[in-house]
């Protein structure tokens, strides 16, 4: 590897943190560099900085990645590392995802002190979210529970947890698993009742497109099955312009070379929503998730999407 020292940017929360160490110790394995060839720089985004509100309420788009990108296209850093999810589907001009690492967990988690699953709540009890998406799940399994409004990163909602604020919260299982804390997971809720974000669990690189020396150190940290997942459930996600109001999920899963994608929309209190189901060759997956969206909007799913977009 060249003498050139490579700057990492990320959010400063332990999970951003994480996972750009997670990249900075494969760069290292696969160039068999040493930790002093990479400089992790952090950097605070809005969403870090709005703290008080739900962050569907403040809509906008990019809100976990925007000053990360500015510092990406202004030559700052040299790469860049995100939770995929939090990914606008049309990056800034200049841009593109260079790498994609393999997913972790997909599956959200249910994480109360008192009781092991969603179903075993007692009836009435409280849930924390402040993601429409899992708010819609929920409300749907159990029209009975009260779901009230839950932000903060990981450490912050578990306190709030202990705290007694609610009997249960919902968190990401590759974030806690990623952060060593899977022994908080009570139990993984399977993908057949709460179906994830679109790219839930896997980490992108973000690179500008005219770095060629970037593009290709990174090459080796990508894993082809997951990128093609995240193809398709982006490109399901960009067609029905999946504002952070409105709630959307989406999971393509690999067999052989046979993509098999899910997805769904949701009104907010859960009480409506429309699936779809597309299988195809992993070749196809963008196709397959824009083919996907389309076959859902002729659904119906059009009226939640307006509804989120009055
Ligand atoms: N929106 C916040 C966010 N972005 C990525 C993750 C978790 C890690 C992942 O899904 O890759 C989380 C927290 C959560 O949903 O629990």
């Amino acid at each position: 590897m060249q003498a050139r020292i490579l700057r990492i940017g990320t959010r400063g929360s332990p999970l951003a943190l994480a996972q750009a160490h997670e990249v900075r110790g494969r760069l290292m394995q696969a160039h068999r560099a040493s930790e002093e060839a990479f400089e992790i720089r952090i950097y605070k985004t809005t969403g870090d900085m709005i703290l008080d509100r739900p962050l569907a309420e403040v809509g906008g788009k990019g809100l976990f990645t925007k000053e990360i990108e500015e510092a990406l296209l202004s030559g700052e850093i040299d790469l860049a590392v995100h939770s995929m999810k939090d990914m606008q589907t049309l990056l800034p001009d200049g841009l593109g995802i260079g790498a994609v690492l393999e997913r972790e967990d997909v599956r959200d988690a249910f994480i109360s002190l008192a009781h092991r699953t969603l179903a075993e709540l007692p009836k009435g009890a409280v849930v924390g979210t402040s993601s429409l998406r899992r708010q819609a799940q929920v409300k749907r399994l159990r029209p009975d529970l009260e779901v009230v409004g839950f932000r903060g990163n990981v450490q912050t909602r578990l306190k709030k947890l202990a705290n007694g604020v609610a009997d249960a919260t919902m968190l990401a299982c590759a974030g806690l698993k990623r952060l060593g804390m899977a022994d908080r997971i009570t139990s993984p809720i399977e993908t057949a009742d709460m179906l994830p974000a679109v790219a839930q669990g896997a980490i992108a690189i973000e690179i500008r497109l005219d770095d060629e020396d970037a593009a290709r150190l990174i090459a080796p940290l990508n894993h082809e099955p997951t990128a093609f997942c995240v193809t398709a459930e982006r490109a399901f996600l960009t067609r029905l312009e999946g504002s952070c109001r409105t709630p959307i999920a989406g999971l393509a899963e690999l067999d052989g070379d046979t993509l098999a994608f899910r997805g769904m929309t949701f009104s907010p209190d859960g009480a409506e929503c429309f699936e779809i189901a597309r299988a195809g060759p992993a070749a196809d997956a963008h196709r397959l998730g824009l083919e996907a969206a389309d076959a859902i909007l002729k659904l119906g799913a059009h009226a939640h999407l307006e509804r989120a977009h009055p």
